[in-house]
């Protein structure tokens, strides 16, 4: 799914609402190798303030998992650019692992994080994504074993997504020391390709991580900040900064 060195981009869907979300894929997507829609929800204890506003906005306003399916279906009528799910596990259960990942398949979702399903109790999970031909992502900490790297690498068809940080997302000052010893560990252990997020906000930390061997990065929060800055307005500025941001990818 990445062309290395890749510039992964997250947004939530229906931050300030779902039409705007449409119009920010497409500016995404034109720097953009892989974009990351968070699908909204209540409880998201991986985030940090700023995802977690932007959840409270997405759900405010009344965005829906089918809702999210829609724009996907619409962005990809319209653009090849690899779209991954990011949710917690409670909203795939409620629809049925199934039916999730059957109706994500048919409006084009590429693949999915299930940030909350740890790979040990993901057996069922990936029997259907293997049967629906939907990549899988999972996420390695820095405090991650070697042994489990193992597990999660052989579990993740797209990459492996590398938390660079003790914490929650957020965009940082500087790029966590951790992260540079969990992408050393991986490579040991890891076959799939290494993309790196959490804390990255500036071009200077994408060519780091990149130098440092990853094979992509992921910008969340510093998008979303945009996103609650402008509200939907922010297409342009969003643009301006992932144009900033893959200039630090390609060197
Ligand atoms: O926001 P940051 O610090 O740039 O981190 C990436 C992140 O936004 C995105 O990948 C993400 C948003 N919510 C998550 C929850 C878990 C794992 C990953 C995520």
């Amino acid at each position: 799914m990445i062309r290395k060195p890749a510039l992964i981009t997250f947004i939530t869907a229906g931050d300030p609402n779902i039409t705007a979300t449409l119009d920010f894929m497409s500016s995404l997507s034109k720097y953009t190798d892989v974009i990351e829609l968070g699908i909204p929800f209540s409880d998201p204890m991986a985030d940090g303030r700023t995802i977690q506003l932007a959840n409270e906005r997405a759900l405010k306003n009344g965005t829906k998992v089918r809702d999210v399916f829609k724009t996907v279906k619409k962005f990809k009528d319209q653009s090849e650019t690899p779209v991954v799910l990011m949710t917690y596990y409670n909203p795939v259960y409620r629809r049925g692992v199934e039916n999730f990942v059957k109706e994500a398949k048919e409006v084009g979702v590429d693949g999915l994080i299930v940030v909350d399903l740890p790979v040990e109790e993901a057996r069922e999970y990936l029997n259907i994504c293997r049967r629906y031909k939907m990549e899988t992502i999972f996420l390695a900490a820095p405090n991650t074993s070697k042994e489990r790297l193992r597990l999660i690498d052989e579990a993740s068809s797209a990459f492996v997504y590398l938390v660079s940080l003790y914490g929650t997302t957020g965009a940082r000052e500087r790029v966590s020391e951790s992260a540079f010893d969990l992408i050393r560990r991986a490579k040991e252990v890891c076959n799939k390709p290494l993309a790196v997020g959490f804390g990255v906000s500036k071009p200077e930390h994408v060519s780091e991580l990149i130098n440092a061997g990853a094979d992509g990065v992921v910008v969340g929060s510093a998008l979303v900040k945009i996103i609650e800055k402008y509200g939907e307005d922010a297409t342009e500025k969003l643009e301006e900064k992932v144009k900033e941001l893959k200039i630090g990818v390609d060197g």
